[in-house]
């Protein structure tokens, strides 16, 4: 993995209402722009390989199912540590592999501490009330709390949508400011569900004031709304992080997530993330795929680069 710089925490800022309220966002041209990029040959055949081992890098490999259970999750784990197999790695020259994180629920946080133990693969817990976020707000914190003391180095909160649904902004900061506090020293990833957030307008407004309010990446979705992670979206919340960039010089991180599951999907949200961001945000600090399969189809296709024929789906089945 490429060594980066570190970056500082993002410390968060008061609530600037005048520039909440002036942020835009033009779906049309949004919309337009974001029709464009799947077309484009964003990486040269060549390269694919390494973008491919990037993409890995970057992914949080997410299990978030009623029925996992403590064996698939130490299977999940097993994945993050080794994702590809090592014949294919050694022939691409490739050592040290890893996913970017595990994702999970509280529950299983502790056996994927340990099943990652000595990795230095981080766990992220979905937090507050996931999906809904409709649980007693003394709960949704508690909860923080309980995952971060069984060991997670991360958390995905998810924001009261009703709050943003009625322009409650001054709400939505607070809420976010005390989930960034009762996270401590995990870095927290606020989960906006953009699907149920009405437009690109409101998606634009509650980036910024998810930022001001200490967030140090801003997800997209859960994976379990009917509209999870898409390209207009994208759009709009990486350019809010350019302004909040611009006008702060704090980086905050991006993480699309739900329903990202090929490999040539991942290759269009790193060219537009190289576009619009720069390099910087291609590193797992900056930049996270929230996905259960994703993991899988790019191992085939790296298969494919090695050996010239794709396997069967059913030996990637993990991940
Ligand atoms: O944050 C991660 C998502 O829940 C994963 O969604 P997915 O199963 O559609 O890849």
């Amino acid at each position: 993995m490429t060594q980066h710089d570190h970056l500082p925490r993002n410390p968060g800022m008061a609530l600037d209402m005048d520039w909440v309220m002036r942020a835009q966002a033009n779906t049309s041209a949004i919309e337009r722009r974001a029709s464009t990029l799947p077309g484009r040959r964003s990486v040269k055949k060549d390269h694919q390989a390494a973008w491919l081992c990037k993409a890995i890098s970057l992914i949080d490999l997410t299990t978030l199912s009623g029925d996992d259970s403590a064996g698939r999750v130490r299977r999940l784990c097993a994945k993050a540590r080794q994702p590809v197999a090592p014949d294919i790695l050694d022939a691409l020259g490739m050592t040290g592999l890893t996913t970017g994180a595990v994702c999970v629920y509280h529950d299983m946080v502790a056996t994927a501490v340990d099943a990652l133990e000595g990795s230095g693969i981080p766990v992220a817990a979905v937090s507050t009330g996931f999906p809904a976020g409709l649980s007693p707000f003394h709960l949704r914190i508690a909860e923080i709390g309980e995952s971060v003391a069984a060991g997670a180095e991360e958390i995905d909160i998810v924001i009261s949508r009703r709050h943003v649904l009625t322009g409650n902004w001054k709400a939505l900061y607070d809420e976010m400011a005390e989930m960034r506090a009762a996270c401590g020293d995990a870095h927290v990833k606020a989960i906006l569900a953009t699907g149920e957030l009405g437009t690109l307008r409101n998606v634009a407004r509650a980036s910024l004031v998810c930022m001001m309010a200490g967030a140090d990446f801003i997800k997209t979705s859960t994976g379990k709304e009917s509209v999870n992670a898409t390209l207009p979206v994208t759009l709009t919340m990486i350019r809010a992080i350019r302004d909040f960039h611009d006008r702060t010089g704090i980086h905050i991180g991006y993480k699309p997530a739900g329903g990202i599951s090929k490999a040539k999907d991942a290759l269009v949200y790193l060219s537009m993330i190289k576009d619009e961001l720069g390099d910087r945000w291609l590193q797992p600090d900056l930049f996270r795929f929230g996905a259960s399969s994703l993991l899988g189809d790019i191992e085939r296709q790296l298969e494919h680069h090695v050996t010239g024929s794709y396997s069967a789906g059913w030996r990637h089945a993990i991940g």
